[in-house]
């Protein structure tokens, strides 16, 4: 038996498979950014969706990096034609998700994570419900996801004011999605996100490689 450390997620090795679309939702502040930092740190199998928006950056974000930041103009003209898989009005903002790096990334293989809202999992729900995984995740408390978007102090008063007016609204979409996280104790959080990937990759159906696979298994000979 070999050795190898290998992440909880890994999947089976050298055998082809299609890649996931996992969807990631919360009130703004409950931590999905923190997570998926996190786990794509873990996993080299796992990649972000780079999202388009019309928000202003915040200090440190990186353009192309944290979101492909754009006008009002350009992002309309790559609505109308086509270039998004997803788009949706958030918080007074748009924000899409590019088509064409998604594509790719499934059908090589690859997982693609997607820090998107429930206007744009549910697009995704209609346009490509076999590959798609989806994680809300729930703060333990009101009174915590207020604590969290202050104490990340990169949004005026009157951003966090509108963002925890919108809360209940966004947390009442719990129910379209495949599993639902708590995130109270944050390394507990990412390791419940990392497991659920994890299974997800084992299903059969994402598998394509397994009846190679077990054709070759069956046609060897001992000796
Ligand atoms: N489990 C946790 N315990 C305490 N603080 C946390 C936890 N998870 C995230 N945070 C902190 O909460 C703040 C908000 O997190 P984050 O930016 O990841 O939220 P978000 O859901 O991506 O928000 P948005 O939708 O506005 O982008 C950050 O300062 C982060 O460090
Ligand atoms: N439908 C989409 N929603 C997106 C996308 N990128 C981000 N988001 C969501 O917007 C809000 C606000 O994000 P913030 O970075 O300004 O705090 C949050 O709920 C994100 O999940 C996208 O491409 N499509």
């Amino acid at each position: 038996m070999t050795d190898t450390p290998h992440t909880p997620a890994a999947p089976n090795a050298g055998i082809a498979r299609r890649g996931i679309l996992f969807v990631i939702s919360s009130p703004s502040g409950a931590g999905k950014t923190t997570l998926t930092r996190r786990l794509l740190k873990a996993d080299d199998e796992v990649e972000v969706s780079v999202s388009y928006t019309t928000r202003p950056p915040r200090p440190g974000e990186t353009d192309g990096k944290d979101y492909s930041f754009v006008g009002i103009s350009t992002f309309e003209r790559m609505r109308d034609e086509g270039a998004f898989l997803e788009s949706a009005k958030v918080f007074g903002h748009y924000y899409g998700t590019p088509r064409a790096p998604v594509i790719d990334a499934i059908e090589a293989g690859r997982d693609v994570i997607f820090d998107i809202d429930w206007q744009g999992a549910q697009q995704l729900a209609e346009r490509a419900r076999g590959d798609l995984v989806t994680v809300f995740i729930l703060p333990p408390s009101r009174a915590a996801l207020e604590d969290r978007l202050r104490r990340r102090a990169q949004d005026s008063e009157e951003v966090v004011r509108k963002r925890m007016a919108q809360a209940d609204a966004e947390m009442s979409h719990y129910a379209e999605y495949g599993y639902v996280i708590v995130n109270d104790d944050l390394s507990r959080a990412e390791r419940q996100l990392h497991h659920i990937l994890g299974a997800e990759r084992l299903k059969r159906t994402r598998q394509t490689g397994l009846r190679a696979f077990v054709q070759k298994v069956i046609g060897e000979q001992d000796g």
